[in-house]
């Protein structure tokens, strides 16, 4: 079982797969995955997109690098969204981010982050990288290797990695594991690459998972066969 894990939820585990703001029905059960894991007394350290806000590159009038500022801004709504909704649910949690100055958002300091998952708390990170032209998978990899994490579960909306898009082809074959090398070579796109070479560059594997199959977070965490695991 991992011990110390960041989770990478995209926006649309807010929403609902291709949906913008927030459902309840989305969230309820988003509350009741994430219970599953944290009743385990892991630390969970969690990066949440803002696909279901913005995304940089869908707002195709603005410059990119203040498109980018509204998605980074997005991924703060979200994590205190996710807070309010954790803690109506009995999930104590944190939103740490060097973006922004609310009195809800704590800064990002190690020890810190280190004494709220002593404590039991869910750090939620906001703000992705806190730079325009990146995204929060990236984030995700940062965080992870920040808060040494054993493993970074990328929850999303396809089974795992395939030799070409799922969506877009029906013949696609799933790999159960996947090198760095490879991930990068054939420029995967259910991850960024800047992703994968952080990882890589920090030996921290990668699992991908379909967040919307009830039970799978749990799976990922008790180290069962699920999903994509990229690694070495
Ligand atoms: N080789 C591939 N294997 C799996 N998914 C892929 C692949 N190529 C493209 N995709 C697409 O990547 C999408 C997931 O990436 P993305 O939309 O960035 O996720 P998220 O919004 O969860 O961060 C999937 O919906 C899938 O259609
Ligand atoms: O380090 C970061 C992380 C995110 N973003 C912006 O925030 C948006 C939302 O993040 P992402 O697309 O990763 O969300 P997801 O698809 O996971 O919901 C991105 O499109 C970017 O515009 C950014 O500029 N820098």
């Amino acid at each position: 079982m991992y011990k110390r894990v960041l989770l990478k939820l995209s926006g649309e585990s807010l929403s609902g797969e291709g949906g913008k703001g927030f459902s309840e029905k989305t969230l309820t059960y988003l509350v009741n995955e994430v219970k599953k894991i944290h009743q385990l007394n892991i630390k969970l350290g969690i990066v949440v997109g803002a696909g279901n806000i913005f995304r940089g590159k869908e707002l195709k009038d603005f410059r990119i690098q203040m498109a980018d500022q509204l998605g980074m801004l997005g991924t703060v709504i979200n994590s205190l969204y996710l807070k309010n909704v954790f803690e109506s649910n009995g999930l104590k949690s944190i939103v740490v981010s060097p973006i922004v100055n609310l009195p809800s958002v704590m800064p990002l300091k190690y020890d810190f982050i280190e004494q709220c998952f002593e404590a039991g708390y869910i750090v939620l990170f906001g703000g992705g990288t806190s730079n325009p032209l990146f995204t929060t998978d990236t984030a995700a990899a940062l965080r992870a290797i920040e808060m040494n994490a054993d493993i970074l579960i990328k929850a999303t909306k396809v089974d795992g990695i395939y030799d070409k898009d799922p969506k877009l082809f029906e013949d696609a074959k799933k790999y159960d594991n996947i090198t760095f090398e490879q991930a990068i070579k054939e420029q995967i796109k259910v991850m960024d690459t800047e992703a994968f070479s952080i990882c890589k560059k920090n030996n921290l594997s990668i699992l991908i998972i379909n967040f919307f199959k009830e039970g799978n977070l749990l799976k990922a965490v008790e180290g069962e066969n699920i999903g994509t695991k990229v690694n070495y």
